[in-house]
């Protein structure tokens, strides 16, 4: 979500990684086109290739537009990019992608789409989900936080790890507690006044509140795929814990993952094989029918016509040879030769044969 932390916890996971007994500086890639103050220098920046503020001037459009596109326009690019992070495949061991702050036009855009699975598809991958944990203390807010994070899970189907940033203020124990025990949630939901203001006039419980008791019913069940963390971006506090969730996420996709991504490869090579036997069976039966109707209509059919169209070469050949006069290259030329011996000389140049004008370069 927008100012949960994103920026500044990949500047702590940076710093983290860079005081750690071995060194390991991580490879970091920026893809917020409007961010304005980065406390880190990324090794690729998509501000170094699209000016953000010109694209809105050039099409037209708002802030949230302007990011899309310019995340549209850089993802054409994004092969090369990937080109660039796997060279640096053997000396890196994380490289992190800051994504935008508006959550939606990352993970519900195409370029977002392509963009994790083309990474996915490369590298062990894992979605660090960063929350503000103080602003989610609100059971209905933390709710509708984890119904985002579920749906970018199940969108993805990566590793996924719940980032509660900003301990320093509010811990996330309470998280921790909703997430494991269902009763405690539907406590705090109640002690919240949820229930009493989501009831009908004779105390039954109207839509809203059986809709936030199914809700959480689906949630428990979404809990159990999840790690979380507990961490301040700004203390430091944590860190440790992320990257042995972060180490489980790597084997995690190595053992989940990389067999599904595998299987849905091969899925997919065989449906595009599939098509192209499809395709190709298809076209000789047009080519077949067209042969027929032509017989039908009494014309030659193709192999009449040029019956020995098949070797192009042998037929430049005797063109070559036999090119003494009209008829004979007429007789070896493809049907949509336009012979220029024949074409009325054309006086006024910018005038064609059949009278008209065509504007002419220049
Ligand atoms: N106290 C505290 N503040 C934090 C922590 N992490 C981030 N902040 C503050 O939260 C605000 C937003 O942080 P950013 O890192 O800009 O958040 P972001 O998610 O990248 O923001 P957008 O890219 O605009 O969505 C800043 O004022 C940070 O200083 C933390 O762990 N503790």
């Amino acid at each position: 979500m927008a100012g949960s932390g994103k920026t500044t916890f990949v500047q702590r996971i940076n710093s983290y990684l860079h005081s750690t007994d071995s060194p390991k500086p991580p490879y970091i890639l920026n893809l917020d086109p409007a961010v304005t103050y980065m406390p880190f220098e990324a090794n690729i920046d998509i501000r170094d290739t699209i000016n953000y503020a010109e694209v809105m001037k050039q099409y037209n459009l708002g802030p949230n537009g302007g990011i899309l596109t310019a995340l549209n326009l850089f993802t054409t690019k994004f092969d090369q990019v990937l080109g660039i992070v796997e060279k640096r495949a053997e000396s890196v061991d994380y490289v992190i992608l800051d994504t935008p702050g508006q959550i939606e036009i990352f993970t519900w855009s195409a370029s977002g789409a392509i963009i994790t699975d083309a990474v996915a598809a490369s590298f062990p991958t894992v979605i660090a989900y960063v929350i503000d944990t103080a602003r989610t203390t609100a059971p209905a807010t933390f709710m509708s936080n984890m119904l985002y994070a579920c749906s970018i899970l199940y969108k993805t189907k990566l590793p996924f790890i719940l980032v509660f940033n900003k301990t320093d203020v509010q811990k996330h124990d309470f998280a921790v507690k909703w997430m494991t025990d269902f009763e405690a949630f539907q406590k705090a939901l109640q002690t919240h006044g949820a229930r009493n203001e989501n009831t009908s006039g004779d105390g039954d419980p109207n839509y809203m509140d059986s809709l936030m008791h199914s809700m959480s019913l689906v949630l428990d069940e979404f809990y159990q795929h999840l790690k979380a963390v507990g961490v301040s971006s700004v203390t430091g506090d944590g860190m440790k814990e992320f990257f042995e969730a972060v180490e489980e996420s790597r084997e995690e996709y190595k053992r989940d993952y990389l067999a599904e991504l595998q299987r849905l490869q091969a899925e997919k090579e065989s449906k595009l094989e599939a098509q192209k036997t499809d395709s190709l069976k298809r076209l000789m039966t047009d080519l077949q029918m067209e042969e027929e109707d032509r017989r039908k209509r009494g014309l030659p059919t193709e192999r009449e016509r040029f019956p020995d169209s098949d070797d192009e070469d042998a037929d430049q050949e005797e063109v070559e040879d036999e090119g003494d006069g009209e008829d004979d290259i007429e007789q070896y030329v493809p049907r949509n030769y336009i012979d220029m011996r024949k074409a009325r000389k054309i006086t006024d140049p910018q005038m064609e044969s059949d009278g008209s004008k065509w504007p002419r370069p220049g």
